[in-house]
């Protein structure tokens, strides 16, 4: 088993979906957690000057989902079938466009940027929420409610979504209430044993 080691810096934003399934494969990995005093100069030493960074066995490799996808695919997280990894891909890419749109909000909430945060809520959120979300609740629907948004067994786009979910909830309650299909589903992904035993353990942190 080749060595992990994931560079983010001290939340779950972008990272927390490789610490996942390092945690649900029983794979152990050091999570460094990179200061933002520390970050300046290790930045250029950085494929893309950004993290997270995962090294595997001492070489780099950058960008969120190309880490989920490579973890994904080494630890059985991505469909049972080539057409099931693809719709995997396709809620991914839907959840980063979604992401995109909704980033400026979380930036204001996480204390990144500066807004008005009832007024940003009703001109981003909103409107990036009423768009996605329909999506999702449809797709969770269409999939029998059986705690997955795709196929039937757990995959990295769950993960992400749920995630996603949880950092709504806790900045924002009551937001996604119009969307009882993929609270159902998050609930479930979230009961995974292991799933629920890392999300009880970890330290609490804003984003
Ligand atoms: N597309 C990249 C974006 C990475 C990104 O935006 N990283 C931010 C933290 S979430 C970062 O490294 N910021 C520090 C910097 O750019 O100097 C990914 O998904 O990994």
């Amino acid at each position: 088993m080749p060595s992990f080691k994931l560079f983010y810096f001290d939340g779950r934003a972008r990272a927390e979906v490789a610490r996942q399934i390092l945690h649900l494969a029983d794979i152990p990995f050091e999570d460094v957690r990179v200061s933002y005093h520390d970050w300046p100069p290790m930045k250029p030493t950085t494929p893309f000057g950004q993290l997270p960074v995962l090294e595997v066995d001492g070489e780099q490799l950058p960008t969120s989902y190309a880490i989920f996808r490579y973890l994904a695919k080494e630890f059985g997280f991505n469909g049972q079938t080539a057409f099931e990894t693809a719709w995997v891909d396709a809620l991914a890419d839907q959840h980063a466009d979604y992401f995109n749109e909704i980033k400026p909000l979380f930036f204001v909430l996480w204390g990144f940027a500066q807004g008005d945060r009832t007024t940003m809520v009703k001109e981003i959120g909103a409107p990036a929420r009423d768009k996605y979300f329909p999506l999702l609740e449809k797709i969770a629907k269409d999939n029998g409610l059986n705690g997955h948004f795709v196929g039937e067994s757990l995959t990295w786009v769950d993960l992400l979504i749920a995630e996603h979910v949880g950092t709504v909830h806790q900045h924002l309650p009551g937001f996604l209430s119009a969307y009882p299909n993929v609270i159902k589903t998050v609930n479930k992904i979230n009961s995974t044993p292991r799933l629920k035993e890392w999300i009880e353990k970890r330290e609490p942190t804003a984003f």
